[in-house]
């Protein structure tokens, strides 16, 4: 069997984890966790790990030296928006720079690259989007990813692709950022009042979808850019009152607000969501309905 000797960074992270258990589930793929730990924050399935900042270009080439992968899926990322608007350095360190690190070192060896990015690269004027549609992004995060991707595709890598996601949900250990699903469960099961904006709208994403996805994309050698999310546009306040139903918590607890009731809030895109034909044919993506994943994460949260 030829292996496919994977590096995945930021594996300690929400898709980090979820990637690195999908593929090391499998026969075909030699996986390398890293991320910046001195240790996987998990420990089903079969993996090596090392420690990895990405922003430490010397440790990068070292690793790449050491395991030579034949492909580097790219997961490490700040991925508060709020953060990046408050510490621009460090965001595009990481989100920009380190990507054309981890490309360069991709050249070298002949590894492909896929990097992970977002619904945040558009404006949010006429969503959903497919992969043709022009990146025009608002907020400094969504500069930051851009950013990323262009040094993906100006990098002369023979082989790479990007896969662009949208608000993923789903359960890991340790996280250091939560997710907004998790955000609704915990916050309601306290019985504590939110204010959810109805006027923004996404196509959310359970991420064992996009780490099946992205599995998939690696099974196919697909190239280019792929947009992976879950099927359905729905407001974020109509998406917190699912979860309140699917969950069997109080909705009356949801309070729907618009998005200039949050006095320093980052400008987000109103309307992105993703159409995902591409990746339906190309790849055999198939997500969960919403309510399906959903019920899915309620499960594993017990
Ligand atoms: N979450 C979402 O809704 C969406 C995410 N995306 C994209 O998906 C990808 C994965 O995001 P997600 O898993 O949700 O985010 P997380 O924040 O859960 O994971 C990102 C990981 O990157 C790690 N990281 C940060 N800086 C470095 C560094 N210098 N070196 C190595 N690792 C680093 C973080 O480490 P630590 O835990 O130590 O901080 C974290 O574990 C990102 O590219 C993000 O932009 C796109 C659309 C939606
Ligand atoms: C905390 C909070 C969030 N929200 C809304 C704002 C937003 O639409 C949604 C999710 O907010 P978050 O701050 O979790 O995430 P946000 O920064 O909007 O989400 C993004 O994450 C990054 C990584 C991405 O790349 C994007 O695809 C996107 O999904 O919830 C409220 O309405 N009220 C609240 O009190």
């Amino acid at each position: 069997m030829l292996y496919n000797r994977v590096l995945v960074t930021g594996a300690n992270g929400l898709l980090g984890q979820a990637l690195v258990q999908r593929l090391s589930r499998l026969p075909e793929y030699d996986v390398l966790a890293t991320a910046r730990d001195d240790g996987p924050r998990f420990d089903k399935g079969s993996f090596g790990y090392a420690p990895l900042d990405v922003t430490d270009a010397s440790a990068v080439h070292r690793t790449f030296q050491d395991f030579t992968p034949n492909v580097v899926v790219n997961c490490a990322a700040v991925s508060s928006v709020g953060e990046c608007r408050n510490h621009r350095e460090r965001c595009w360190n990481v989100n920009a720079a380190a990507v054309e690190t981890l490309a360069n070192e991709c050249r070298k060896i002949g590894a492909r690259l896929v990097q992970v990015s977002t619904d945040f690269v558009f404006d949010g004027e006429d969503g959903p989007y497919d992969e043709s549609a022009r990146p025009d992004p608002v907020n400094y995060y969504g500069r930051s990813k851009l950013a990323g991707e262009n040094a993906v595709r100006a990098s002369g890598l023979g082989s790479w692709a990007i896969v662009r996601t949208i608000l993923l949900y789903g359960t890991a250990n340790r996280l250091s950022r939560s997710n907004f699903v998790l955000w609704v469960v915990n916050s309601l099961s306290r019985g504590e009042t939110i204010h959810v904006v109805d006027d923004q709208y996404r196509t959310p994403t359970y991420v064992v979808d996009l780490a099946t996805g992205i599995e998939r994309l690696l099974h196919f050698e697909k190239d280019g850019v792929f947009h992976l999310s879950g099927r359905e546009l729905v407001s974020v306040y109509d998406l917190a009152c699912t979860v309140a139903d699917v969950c069997d918590l109080d909705d009356t607890l949801i309070r729907p607000v618009s998005s200039d009731y949050f006095d320093d809030a980052v400008d987000r895109p109103l309307r992105t969501g993703f159409i995902i034909l591409k990746g339906e044919t190309e790849l055999g993506y198939s997500p969960h309905s919403l309510r399906d994943g959903l019920a899915a994460v309620r499960d594993e949260m017990k």
